[in-house]
């Protein structure tokens, strides 16, 4: 299986500056984080509020730089800042829990999504909006979505917009940042879902945060626990799930409902289904 992301020693610090009856101090948000990641595979990335997950992903989204330590993507070294490529950029994207918020009010989905080829590649008019409405149909939506605008669409419809539009340019991997903790339960697993069939279906890799257990035992391959900016636990899912080493871990999966069991029944079964009808 191939390498498409290696962590190594990866450290942010914060450097908050002193007040009239406030001392300066440091805040270590991320302390050395290690993993790497296989083509294909998910490792979700899992812990309280205030543990550093958002700024480990604004790191391996290359929108933060670290303190210390370096990213490899497909084997190189990516850099941040004035020394980041236009071609490393392109290799990550992310999707944010509010896509409301990431999507400009006025302008139609089928510009959304034909955007990032339009500012990143010569792509003639015709294929950009040919790609633009093939990509509508693998995320669930149809051509007549092509010409509406975001508050036409549902929370669901707006979350596959972006995933639609972070799969524009080919990604090497996705950051997917809380992508259904804002959605209802039934849409929650219609995203999971699409997340599943499109990884099957393309061999996509995912980055998964997540506060929430249940759906990170849905997804997940591999799971990563922070605790106060460390890694506290990392391994396969069903090893941190089955038999959770660290006091953190076990708290943390005491503290959360019996995992969603019969959606990971559902899954397994229609994966069987697809191999016995392939
Ligand atoms: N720009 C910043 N300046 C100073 N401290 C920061 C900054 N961003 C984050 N921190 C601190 O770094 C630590 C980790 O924050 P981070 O947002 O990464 O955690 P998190 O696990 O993603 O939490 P949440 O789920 O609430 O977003 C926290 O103590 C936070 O207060």
């Amino acid at each position: 299986m191939s390498e498409v992301l290696r962590v190594e020693n990866l450290v942010r610090d914060y450097h908050v500056a002193g007040g009239l009856f406030r001392k300066p101090k440091t805040v270590h948000a991320v302390k050395g984080v290690n993993f790497s990641l296989d083509k294909g595979r998910t490792l979700a990335i899992v812990g309280e509020s205030g543990c550093g997950k958002s700024t480990l992903a604004r790191m391996i989204t290359l929108i933060d730089t670290p303190t210390a330590g370096q990213i490899m993507i497909d084997g190189k070294r990516a850099e941040t800042g004035k020394s980041l490529t236009r071609e490393m950029r392109q290799k990550v994207q992310i999707v944010f829990q509010n896509p409301y918020g990431s999507l400009n009010p006025r302008q139609k989905i089928g510009d959304v999504l034909m955007e990032p080829l339009l500012l990143n590649t010569d792509m003639p008019v015709k294929e950009r909006r040919d790609r633009a409405m093939a990509m509508l149909k693998k995320v669930g939506l149809s051509s007549e979505h092509f010409n509406r605008y975001p508050h036409m669409f549902s929370g669901g419809q707006r979350q596959r917009v972006a995933i639609a539009r972070a799969l524009m340019l080919n990604p090497s991997f996705l950051v997917l940042d809380e992508p259904v903790s804002a959605l209802d339960l039934s849409v929650q697993a219609q995203i999971l879902n699409l997340l599943a069939d499109l990884q099957d279906e393309f061999e996509l890799t995912y980055v998964f945060i997540s506060h929430d257990l249940s759906v990170v035992r849905y997804i997940a391959d591999e799971v990563l626990v922070m605790y106060f900016g460390e890694v506290v636990e990392y391994g396969s899912r069903d090893a941190v799930f089955g038999d959770p080493q660290h006091e953190y871990t076990k708290t943390l999966f005491a503290a959360t409902p019996r995992a969603d069991v019969e959606s990971i029944r559902a899954r397994l079964a229609r994966k069987q289904q697809l191999a016995a009808n392939s």
